[in-house]
């Protein structure tokens, strides 16, 4: 369709207002004579009351509806066939906008291996750690949060940022009795999980505002409080289509110098580009954007009809995602659950008056109270040494299998393999989160569920994949979703790592004093006893635990990389992807707070660098 509108000129176009696109946009416009536009495909949703309040994470009011993309798999082999449904925010401030709030940081070896594969330690733990205490203002608990297990790591926290952190204001007992079980069970008890030793029992922090307890998205931090600068341009319910190009002479970088969008009655615009293009779609969507605008797999591309401009074979592949799964039981002697909030309706209105009055009540709370599980929780000793030498045995292989023909990238599986097992030797690696919720947790609808039953859910969430699968586009029109493959459990340590995990997760149900409220387990149920009636299980019901990572991942160019350290897109003279597509290794955490990190390092660097992306 012929372009209809003059072409407005910024210096900066982000395509995406997220997580990180804001981030970046916020941090640009600090400079009066930076002139940037956001387009972003969803809406703003800051004053929607289920954002808003923390509590109504637990009725899922937001996710499902408008403000969530809702992406689907391709059919799961290793999951009965099973196409899997992976939320992500849809609305200015993306996926912060919808997220359950928790705001932790990984383990060290982690960040140092991102920092390794790159050969650049600005990426290791000790590199981010400055952005990561910028990007937040994190408030010291009140006597009540203390009191119930609330312990601030305050010389690795920032309290200057934009993202306002803190606790929520009410806690279950229940979660109280699990982190007793957990010391039990031989989990130091740690501070707040951001001094990169995960290996304990912490009361996280929260995306949550403690003034007046309610979430603080990207959009809260990043545009709420800034968007009158005469510099700074947001556009909202608009859907990249593509990057532009100039003419580019061959075997030179390509250009970019503009992008062109769409509204939401189909209209077509663009916008003119000065400097750059940033593109911060989230893990799922920038694959797209540039496979839209000609970057990627050419083979790829052309089925989809799309022109190749710049040939990057890795574009959307090497995509990994952590994988969801609980064991439940039925509990008793407990007041209440956070059941009753969907359940009760008289209740829930109860609850929203006292939340609206004091900010008190369940609707104040969001989950928190987690740990990271170590080689050596889930496995004897025995066990790890054959499974480690296995795997080494077979990098190659594996590395082959998931690289799509990807001769570079097999090389950089390889890298990312090597540092992971690494990982696993040393008892580093973080294999999987162990995290309680006072409530039903699990595949079950609510009307197949015993009427009147509480519960209580131990989540094992298998946090380290080392499968790696792909997303891309199969059409050239906006509008048709990619095919997502994060090809969940292709490794077989994967399998095991979670497999194990539920295992343990059973363990916590009845270990005292976790046992004054056990009234028998429901999933997996006590019939399913063994690891292979546990992993039958498994591939029928686990679930995405919306974290998708590394579709454009960060690795030297010889491995396969998408973007260099600067985060450019190879072949690109000034197109950057910043988000957490990049991650060059997937991370055991929630990847929120160090989306924050990469991108305060990425506006960092474009701010330091911009006399040598002057077009
Ligand atoms: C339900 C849910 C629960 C989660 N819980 C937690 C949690 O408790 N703690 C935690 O740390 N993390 C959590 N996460 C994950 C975390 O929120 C994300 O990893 C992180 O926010 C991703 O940031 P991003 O910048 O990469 O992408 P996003 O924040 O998703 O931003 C991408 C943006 O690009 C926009 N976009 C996409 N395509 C286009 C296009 N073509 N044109 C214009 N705009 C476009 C999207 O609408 C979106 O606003 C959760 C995620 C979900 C979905």
């Amino acid at each position: 369709a012929a372009t209809v509108t003059p072409s407005p000129a910024y210096d900066y176009v982000i395509i995406g207002g997220g997580t990180a696109g804001l981030t970046v946009a916020d941090r640009l416009t600090e400079d009066p004579h930076v002139k940037v536009a956001v387009l972003e495909a969803g809406q703003n949703a800051e004053n929607f009351q289920e954002v808003v309040i923390p509590g109504l994470i637990f009725t899922g009011q937001s996710i499902g509806g408008v403000l969530d993309w809702q992406y689907t798999t391709v059919p799961q082999a290793n999951f009965n066939g099973r196409q899997l449904l992976i939320h992500a925010g849809k609305a200015l401030g993306g996926s912060s906008v919808t997220n359950a709030l928790i705001f932790h940081r990984a383990q060290k070896e982690q960040y140092d291996a991102w920092g390794s594969l790159n050969n650049d330690p600005s990426w290791n733990f000790n590199g981010l750690l400055p952005y990561f205490k910028k990007s937040e203002h994190v408030y010291k608990p009140n006597k009540y949060q203390s009191e119930t297990g609330a312990i601030l790591n305050l010389p690795f926290r920032g309290t200057k940022g934009p993202v306002q952190v803190g606790y929520g204001n009410f806690e279950y007992p229940q979660s109280n009795l699990w982190r007793t079980v957990a010391a039990k069970l031989g989990f130091v008890r740690g501070t707040d999980g951001t001094d990169g030793e995960t290996n304990n029992v912490v009361v996280t922090t929260d995306s949550i505002d403690p003034r007046n307890n309610t979430r603080c998205s990207s959009a809260c931090a990043h545009y709420t409080p800034f968007f009158k600068r005469p510099n700074f341009t947001v556009m909202t319910n608009v859907t990249v289509t593509r990057i532009l190009w100039k003419d580019t002479a061959k075997g030179k970088d390509a250009v970019a110098d503009g992008v062109e969008y769409i509204d939401l009655q189909g209209k077509v615009h663009t916008v003119s580009v000065n400097h750059e293009v940033i593109v911060s779609a989230g893990t799922l969507g920038s694959p797209k954007v540039l496979e839209l605008s000609g970057v990627g797999n050419s083979t790829i591309l052309k089925a989809a009809g799309v022109k190749t401009v710049v040939s990057l074979p890795s574009v959307g592949e090497n995509l990994s995602d952590h994988v969801h799964s609980w064991a439940n039981a039925f509990a008793v002697n407990v007041t209440y659950t956070a059941d009753i909030l969907a359940a009760n309706p008289t209740f829930f209105n109860e609850q929203l008056e006292i939340w609206k009055r004091n900010r008190t009540g369940l609707l104040s709370n969001a989950p928190a109270s987690l740990t990271l599980t170590s080689p050596t929780d889930v496995f004897t000793r025995q066990a790890l040494s054959p499974l480690l030498s296995s795997a080494q045995s077979k990098l190659t292989f594996y590395a082959n299998q998931f690289s799509n023909g990807n001769a570079a990238l097999a090389k950089g599986i390889i890298a990312q393999h090597t540092a992971s097992l690494k990982m696993w030797s040393s008892n580093t690696e973080r294999l999987s989160e162990i995290n309680f919720q006072p409530g039903y947790l699990g595949p079950t609808p609510q009307d197949q569920r015993p009427q009147g039953a509480n519960f209580s859910t131990v989540n094992a969430a298998f946090d380290a994949p080392l499968s790696r699968g792909r997303v891309h586009i199969t059409s050239s029109n906006v509008s048709v979703p990619p095919a997502v493959d994060p090809a969940y459990w292709s490794h077989p340590l994967d399998v095991a790592a979670h497999v194990k995990s539920v295992q343990l997760a059973r363990k916590f149900l009845t270990t005292p004093p976790m046992n004054t409220i056990y009234g028998g387990e429901f999933e997996p149920g006590l019939d399913k006893k063994t690891d292979a009636d546990v992993e039958a299980w498994l591939r029928s019901v686990a679930a995405s635990d919306f974290h998708p990572m590394g579709s454009n991942v960060m690795l030297p160019k010889e491995l396969g990389g998408v973007v260099d350290t600067q985060l450019r897109v190879y072949g690109t003279r000034n197109v950057r992807v910043v988000d957490a597509s990049i991650f060059p290794l997937p991370i055991s955490a929630h990847p929120q707070a160090s989306v924050y990190a990469v991108a305060e390092k990425a506006a960092d660097m474009i701010k330091k660098g911009v006399s040598n992306t002057e077009l």
